[in-house]
C-alpha cells in the first residue's frame, strides 16, 4: 500500500475516499470560498520511484497544463496509479520533484511549499460509505470542515447531485446503488469541495459498456460546468480518447510519448501501436 504522507494522514484522506486538500493549516478551511474555483497546473520533473529493488517509476517528467483533462494510459502495472499517488501526495519519490502552479510539493527549492488549492481523488472502489445516505456521502467533506451554514450544505449536494445527473436520489441508500451510480455519487462528493484538481484511478474499472459511456458524458458535462484540471488513468483507450485533451502512454514506468487523441492514434511509435491494437483488436476507426 501507498505510504504516510506528510500532510496529515493517509486514512484520514483514504476514509473520505478523496484526497482532501492542501492548505497551510486548519484554519484556512473556514476562509475557504468554495465559488472560487481555479484550475492548476502540474509540472513532473525527473520522478523516480523504487519499491525494493523494483524501479516503477524511471525519470518521468510530464506537463499538465490548467483546466485540462488529461488521461495517462498504459498496461496493467506500468506505474500509472503510483505516478497519480505522488501528484497528491500519498507516495514520496525517491528523487525528482512535482510542481502545482511552480510550487514543489514535496519542498524541493525555488518556490513556496505550502499550498492552498483543493484537490480530491475518486478511487477506483468508489469508496462510499454504505451505512450513509447518497447526500451524507456527498456532503461529508463540507460537514467536517464546516465550511458554511448546513442550510448551504443542502444545497450543495442537491446541485453536485445534478451535475452528475442524479438529482432527487441524496435520500438513496449507498447500498442499493448500482456500480455506475456509486461511481457518480463518489464524483459528487469529489465536487462538494469544488476542487481546482481532480483525480480518477481507473473510473471504468467493473463498470459495463454502456455505463461507461454515461461516465464518459458525466466527466464531459463536467468539463464545460468546472473550471478545474482532471487527471484520468485508466487502461480503457476509447474512454480517453473520447474524454482527454491530451494523453499520456506509459509503459514500464516511463512516459512512452504525449499527444493529441487524433496524434496519439497517428502515432508511428510502435508502443502506441501495439496497445491501440490490442485494445482494438485491430478494428480501426
Ligand atoms: N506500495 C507498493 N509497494 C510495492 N510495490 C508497489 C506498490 N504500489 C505499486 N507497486 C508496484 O508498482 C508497479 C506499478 O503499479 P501501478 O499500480 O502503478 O500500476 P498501473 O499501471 O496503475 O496498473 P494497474 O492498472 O494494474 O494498477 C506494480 O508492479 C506494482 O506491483
Amino acid at each position: 500500500m501507498a505510504e504516510q504522507n506528510d500532510e496529515g494522514g493517509l486514512f484520514h484522506k483514504l476514509m473520505h475516499g478523496l484526497a482532501g486538500s492542501i492548505f497551510p493549516n486548519e484554519q484556512t478551511y473556514r476562509q475557504i470560498d468554495l465559488s472560487d474555483t481555479r484550475g492548476v497546473s502540474i509540472r513532473i520533473e525527473n520522478l523516480n520511484k523504487f519499491f525494493g529493488e523494483k524501479h516503477v517509476l524511471k525519470d518521468v517528467s510530464l506537463e499538465i497544463h490548467a483546466g485540462e483533462t488529461f488521461a495517462i494510459i498504459g498496461p496493467s502495472g506500468t506505474g500509472k496509479s503510483v505516478l497519480l499517488r505522488h501528484i497528491v501526495k500519498l507516495v514520496r519519490p525517491d528523487s525528482g520533484e512535482i510542481y502545482i502552479d511552480n510550487n514543489p510539493i514535496f519542498g524541493g527549492s525555488g518556490g513556496k511549499s505550502s499550498l492552498d488549492y483543493r484537490y480530491s481523488m475518486v478511487f477506483q472502489s468508489s469508496a462510499l460509505f454504505n451505512s450513509l445516505s447518497v447526500g451524507e456521502n456527498v456532503g461529508l467533506w463540507l460537514r467536517e470542515k464546516r465550511v458554511c451554514k448546513e442550510s448551504r450544505i443542502r444545497e450543495m449536494i442537491r446541485e453536485k447531485l445534478a451535475m452528475v445527473g442524479l438529482e432527487g436520489t441524496e435520500n438513496l441508500k449507498t447500498s442499493e446503488l448500482s456500480g455506475g451510480m456509486k461511481k457518480r455519487v463518489a464524483i459528487a462528493r469529489s465536487l462538494a469541495m469544488n476542487p481546482d484538481l481532480i483525480l480518477y484511478d481507473e473510473p471504468t474499472a467493473e463498470l459495463d459498456p454502456v455505463t461507461t459511456d454515461e461516465l464518459a458524458n458525466t466527466i464531459l458535462d463536467l468539463k464545460k460546468s468546472t473550471k478545474n484540471t482532471t487527471v484520468i488513468v485508466t487502461h480503457d483507450l476509447n474512454f480517453a480518447l473520447y474524454i482527454a485533451d491530451r494523453i499520456a502512454m506509459m509503459h514500464g514506468g516511463t512516459i512512452v510519448d504525449v499527444g493529441t487523441p487524433a496524434e496519439m492514434k497517428a502515432s508511428e511509435n510502435p508502443i502506441i501501436k501495439g496497445f491501440i491494437y490490442t485494445t482494438t483488436k485491430g478494428i480501426k476507426g
